[in-house]
């Protein structure tokens, strides 16, 4: 039997509590949600529930930065019982209005017929801000030939390919790359959708002007096109771990099925732990039977004990939502069937792009830090680098520290300008790319892996690291003294291993390892993955630094 407590308060006690600390002021108090939390509460609210609706909205959006699925006709319990066709309609109506007084579209995603009526779920995004946008960045990996690049031209563009290499014209950058067919390099790409979720980008004389989309968009999906051939893996490893991706795009052509380095790309996203979906090509040129046993051997694979993933094919636009509510989880791996040909399946793809939602997850007052994955010289502006904001907001003019240098110092640096997806802006925040040009530095003096940082996060370079590590695959041994390329954020070194847990060790194996970088201090921090690179091994490692740089 459960005992009673008296929770009167002795006199003591009621005494202490005079003379306790004055409440923090600062922190407003918690608003009571309660008489907004059921199922019928869009229904029919009075004043006051409607003002709590709206700041419930208000808040979702912001934890959203600027989107949220709205569930209607059920409880905030999650009890799934449906609302009569006249209640939910209503219910509709008033998430609508709400919507609106917040600069939002609400777009149905789909309804449900259950046992007490009917159920949906909505997309609330907020309109455009021609400076703001949501960025999501996606990387897309898979074997050479598999149709990265022609899929991407063809949601990119919004033309469909003629099976001959048509659409990824538009997509190299270099001319051996023209002439080969593959792609060597990291390259980017958009896709723009507003805030109804319709495809912005609009190809003029069959290019894409980036500046426009960004204004028209709502959510900017930036595609990182990463190599297929073997020969360019460095390449690959680098765009995963220095792009800094929400996701990975695993693309299969159906014909070819999971060969080459389709493997290594999916061993690689696992270690980093971004969440994988996969994208079956050529279905149109594919006999039916090869379809099938392609599509099998990768549920194989996705379930087997390394990945243990759920797999889920994706038919239905019902589907694509319930995939895309439930993918920041790690676990769930959706599998789309397209054809860039006859353009069969392209529309799930791209609704669920519009349904995806940022993992990076960063606070305004936090201090800023910036990671450089390139950098540039560019005639009458002078230093440029580019990369990816990890935390905090950067604005024009502020002061940074850049490092570390081969000394491990880092030297203040004021930002001149900022562009974002070319597009000048005069602040960029956590989770978003951007590119700033620097007064009085040279290019020679800044290199890929250094970061820029708030004065008050205080920095120091670490020559020496240690790490669990687990070998996902070696051909033979590895022990002291052995040396591997460390790929962590935008840094790429040498390092080799001074000491470990175990004497050697092969694939499958776990062990602490003590590392020191070869050439110069790096700037990590604990808790980062990296992943070490030697031929086809993968390390994942966890960071735990052991030395400082005075
Ligand atoms: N029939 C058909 N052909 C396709 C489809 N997708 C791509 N192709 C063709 O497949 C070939 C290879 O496509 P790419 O886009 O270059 O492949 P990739 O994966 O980007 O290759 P790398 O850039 O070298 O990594 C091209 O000739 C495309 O036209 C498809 O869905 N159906």
């Amino acid at each position: 039997m459960a005992a009673v407590v008296d929770q009167t308060p002795t006199k003591a006690e009621a005494t202490s509590n005079m003379f306790s600390a004055p409440q923090d002021l600062s922190v407003p108090p918690a608003v009571d949600y309660s008489s907004v939390r059921m199922k019928t509460a869009l229904v029919s609210p009075n004043e006051k529930q409607f003002v709590l609706l709206q700041k419930r909205l208000k808040e979702r959006l912001e934890d959203g930065r600027g989107e949220t699925i709205f569930d209607v006709g059920v409880g905030e319990d999650g009890s799934e019982s449906g609302l009569k066709q006249d209640e939910y309609d209503a219910s509709v109506a008033t998430l609508q209005s709400l919507a609106a007084t917040l600069d939002a579209d609400c777009v149905p995603l789909r309804h449900r017929k259950v046992d007490e009526g009917v159920t949906g779920q909505y997309l609330v995004r907020r309109r455009i801000d021609q400076q703001d946008f949501l960025e999501i960045r996606v990387a897309v990996v898979g074997n050479v030939d598999a149709g990265k690049s022609t899929l991407l031209g063809v949601l990119t563009h919004g033309e469909l390919d003629n099976g001959r290499g048509h659409a990824r014209q538009r997509l190299f950058r270099h001319k051996h790359e023209m002439e080969s067919g593959r792609t060597s390099s990291v390259g980017n790409d958009i896709l723009g959708f507003d805030s109804l979720g319709n495809v912005v980008n609009k190809p003029e004389h069959g290019s894409l002007d980036w500046v426009k989309i960004c204004e028209k968009s709502s959510k900017v999906i930036t595609f990182i096109d990463l190599a297929g051939h073997e020969r360019y893996l460095k390449t690959t490893v680098f765009g995963m771990t220095g792009h800094a991706p929400d996701f990975g795009m695993l693309m299969v052509g159906a014909n070819a099925g999971i060969v080459g380095m389709t493997k290594e790309h999916l061993g690689l996203a696992l270690a980093l732990s971004v969440p994988v979906f996969v994208v079956v090509t050529k279905i149109d040129m594919c006999p039916p039977n090869v379809l099938q046993d392609t599509l099998r051997l990768l549920v194989r694979i996705l379930k087997s004990p390394g990945c243990r993933k759920v797999p889920v094919m994706v038919k239905y636009s019902d589907d694509v939502v319930i995939s895309a509510t439930n993918f920041v989880s790690e676990r769930l791996c959706p599998i789309f069937q397209v054809s860039n040909v006859t353009g069969e399946n392209l529309n799930l793809l791209k609704m669920f792009l519009n349904l995806l939602t940022a993992r990076m997850i960063s606070r305004d007052d936090e201090p800023a830090e910036f990671q450089i994955d390139d950098t540039y010289s560019v005639p009458g502006v002078g230093t440029v680098v580019s990369g990816t904001t990890l935390k905090g907001v950067i604005r024009l003019n502020d002061t940074l520290l850049l490092g570390p240098d081969t000394l491990g110092h880092f030297i203040p640096i004021a930002v001149k300008s900022i562009h974002r997806k070319r597009m000048v802006v005069r602040e960029v925040r956590g989770g978003q790319t951007a590119s700033f040009a620097l007064k009085k530095i040279k290019r020679s003096q800044i290199r890929k892996g250094m970061v820029m940082v708030s004065p008050a996060v205080n920095p120091s370079a670490c020559w020496e690291f240690e790490g669990e590590i687990l070998v996902l695959h070696h051909p033979t041994t590895i022990s002291s003294r052995y040396q591997a390329m460390v790929h962590c954020g935008s840094i790429r070194q040498t390092a080799s291993i001074l000491s470990m847990s175990q004497e050697c060790l092969r694939t499958g194996d776990k062990a602490l390892v003590h590392f020191r970088f070869i050439k110069h201090p790096e700037y990590i921090k604990a808790g980062q993955r990296m992943v070490t690179q030697c031929c086809v091994e993968f390390c994942s490692t966890y960071f735990r630094w052991i030395a400082r740089v005075p």
